[in-house]
């Protein structure tokens, strides 16, 4: 499995006003374990602010945004240090990966992005993200890590969604202030009395409380990816869910990731068109392929990298369509040659096809 855990600082303070050693000690060798039993790992990690914060050494709290900013520049790098050093004690290497809004809306960046993950986790290297909180400023922020973290498990395509908490899960009140509520420990579909249930902002340190917590939930799960909130006190927490085990509060997937992405491919606007030949158009309707360049004749229209293209029967009827690999620059150089030569053309390769299987609606 793929799986995004979501470290909130809640749960990186263990409930006091630092970065908790011990507490950070305990979630590596749970990743460790994770990692260990052949599962992938990204990290969305909380703590920048704080870790800045520290170091400065606790001066009055100020909420204005350019002291903020200031402390998660302090912290990162702090933070990191820390992450780095207790991975190394379970030979894991981490990757920091600092993405902000931006990120997720430009398609260029966004494949980026997911192609640099997708080449740590090849390497068995730990990403461990964070918002880039020092140019992140409010129009183009994320804002908070619980979406973050949704964001992400969307871009590496994950197959699960572990968000730990200081809470044991999403209860039917705020338990801070409602002892008497209870954890709701399924939740089969995100509804109006769902986002009810969810208090104030959470801790005087986390942002967003259980409020971005259930939006984080509604994300992933109509991207087809379940979400688990839990408690970031319970050892070996991570692995016990992965493993399957019934902890906290589980939202369950509005269907499979490939249906999604199939339907937010046809909703996006094709802005060109693939004419190819017979044997191409044969493979991709009749045998379930993608398509290489060397079956494409005409390449129409402008468009860039990973934006939505129409593929065309030899006869001009569309059969399908799906996310290009490649801009029509680019396709237009390597359309009608051989994947191998992809490389030599252009001087470097996204892969051997045009648009992969997986990108691809057939109509
Ligand atoms: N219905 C609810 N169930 C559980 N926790 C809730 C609920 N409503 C509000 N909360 C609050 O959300 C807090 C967790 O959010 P937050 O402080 O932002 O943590 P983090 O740093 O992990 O993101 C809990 O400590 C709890 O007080
Ligand atoms: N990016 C910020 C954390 C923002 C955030 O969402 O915090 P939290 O609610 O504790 O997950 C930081 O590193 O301090």
């Amino acid at each position: 499995m793929r799986v995004v855990l979501k470290l909130g600082t809640s749960v990186l303070t263990a409930g006091t006003d630092r970065l908790h050693r011990p507490r950070l000690v305990d979630l590596m060798r749970d990743l460790a374990a994770v990692r260990a039993a052949g599962h992938e790992a990204v990290v969305v990690t909380s703590g920048a602010v704080l870790a800045g914060w520290e170091a400065v050494n606790f001066p009055p709290r100020d909420r204005s945004l350019a002291e903020k900013q200031m402390l998660a520049a302090v912290g990162q790098g702090r933070l990191m240090h820390t992450y780095a050093q207790l991975a190394e004690l379970y030979g894991v290497t981490v990757a920091q990966v600092l993405l902000t809004a931006d990120d997720f809306r430009n398609r260029t960046r966004y494949l980026n992005a997911r192609t640099t993950l997708n080449a740590c986790l090849a390497r068995g290297v730990l990403p461990v993200i964070n918002e880039n909180d020092t140019v992140a400023v409010d129009q183009i922020k994320v804002g908070d890590n619980d979406t973050l973290s949704a964001f992400v498990a969307n871009l590496v395509e994950a197959d699960l969604l572990v968000i730990l908490t200081d809470a044991p899960g999403l209860f039917t009140a705020d338990p801070r202030t409602h002892p008497d509520a209870t954890l709701i420990e399924e939740v089969a579909r995100i509804t109006p009395e769902t986002w009810a249930l969810a208090g104030g902002a959470g801790t005087h340190r986390g942002t967003g409380g259980m409020h971005t917590k259930i939006q984080a939930a509604e994300i992933a799960t109509r991207a087809g990816t379940p979400v688990v909130i839990a408690p970031g006190d319970a050892p070996g927490a991570f692995f016990r869910i992965v493993q399957g085990g019934r902890l906290g509060t589980r939202f369950h997937a509005a269907g499979t990731r490939l249906e999604a992405r199939k339907r937010w491919i046809l909703a996006e606007i094709a802005s060109g068109h693939l004419t190819l030949d017979e044997g191409a158009a044969q493979a991709v309707r009749e045998r379930g392929g993608s398509l290489l360049p060397a079956g494409i004749r005409r390449v129409e229209g402008v468009f860039g990298r990973g934006h939505t293209v129409r593929l065309l029967g030899p006869g001009g009827d569309e059969i399908a369509r799906g996310l290009s690999r490649y801009s029509a620059a680019d396709l237009t150089r390597i359309a009608g040659r051989h994947s191998r030569d992809i490389e030599r053309v252009l001087g470097y390769t996204y892969g051997p096809e045009a648009v992969h299987r997986d990108d691809l609606v057939l109509l």
